[in-house]
């Protein structure tokens, strides 16, 4: 796993946002062989959205064959509500960028067949020969997506219940009146993030940090699913110093100091 520890939440907004232009850039993407994105919402990886318009904007990056699938979408919200997953992605993202709509998946939570919309998804994500880089924040909790505690960790796309602790934090959104938030969703599983070639989590703020510990420094369990990331050959987890709060001082200096020599995806860009 690599951990890159930025000073604050604009610095790893951007060294995310650099990451995967560069990516995508180095890919060369065509309508025949896009280049696969995993998409996550939260407040998490507003500022890489952001700064991926910015450079899209610059014309430094395209999204013309960049095919998505987001990660997870509430069951029961309309498409239109202002907190669905939905809105959330084409009001801070797809709007402002040349993605094509045809190359947006998320997940239907209206879907009349939830499990066959989960399997439907885990097929597509296979038909494009699978994800190149999937993204993502992280829960206080260590959840990813929205596979909660006690998940399988090797979990597909399914529906799952919210655990209190998520349904309270994301109360946040619905006028933090925890009856206005659904109690299930749809999301993707742990096992089909790490079934991306390469996995990306952007983790901030002091209310991460011990969420970012068990991901780095714990065991790995379905207790804090995001600590699966240690199986993963390529996963790489963005965080500012608040989220390092919890780490060794050994654990963080060891991790600047082996991050000192790699390339900047900045200078990718050039
Ligand atoms: N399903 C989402 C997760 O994908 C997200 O990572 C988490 C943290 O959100 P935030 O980034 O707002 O802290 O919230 C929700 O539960």
């Amino acid at each position: 796993m690599r951990l890159i520890i930025q000073p604050d939440y604009q610095k790893i907004s951007q060294w995310a946002a650099n990451y995967v232009a560069a990516k995508i850039n180095k890919a060369n993407p065509t309508a025949e062989k896009p280049f696969v994105l995993g998409l996550p919402t939260g407040s998490s990886p507003l500022g890489m959205y952001k700064a991926l318009i910015d450079l899209h904007k610059k014309g430094i990056v395209s999204f013309k064959n960049v095919v998505t699938f987001n990660m997870d979408e509430y069951v029961g919200l309309p498409q239109t509500h202002p907190e669905s997953y939905y809105s959330f992605m084409w009001n801070n993202f797809f709007n402002h960028i040349d993605i094509v709509k045809a190359n947006v998946n998320i997940l239907n939570g209206n879907a009349a067949d939830l499990e066959a919309e989960c399997e439907r998804y885990e097929a597509k994500i296979k038909e494009y020969g699978g994800i190149d880089l999937f993204l993502g924040g992280i829960g206080p909790d260590g959840h990813i997506a929205f596979n909660e505690p006690g998940s399988s960790l090797t979990s597909r796309t399914r529906v799952k219940t919210l655990t209190t602790d998520t349904i309270i934090a994301n109360s946040r959104f619905f006028d933090n009146d925890v009856n206005k938030v659904p109690k299930t969703a749809l999301t993707v599983g742990v096992g089909t993030v790490l079934s991306a070639k390469e996995v990306l989590i952007i983790v901030n703020g002091h209310n991460k940090a011990r969420a970012l510990y068990h991901a780095v420094e714990g065991s790995i369990t379905q207790m804090w699913t995001i600590s699966a990331l240690q199986l993963h050959e390529k996963g790489i987890v963005v965080c500012d110093d608040a989220a390092a709060d919890e780490l060794k001082v050994g654990t963080y200096r060891y991790f600047k100091d082996i991050e000192a020599d790699h390339i900047d995806p900045e200078t990718l860009l050039k």
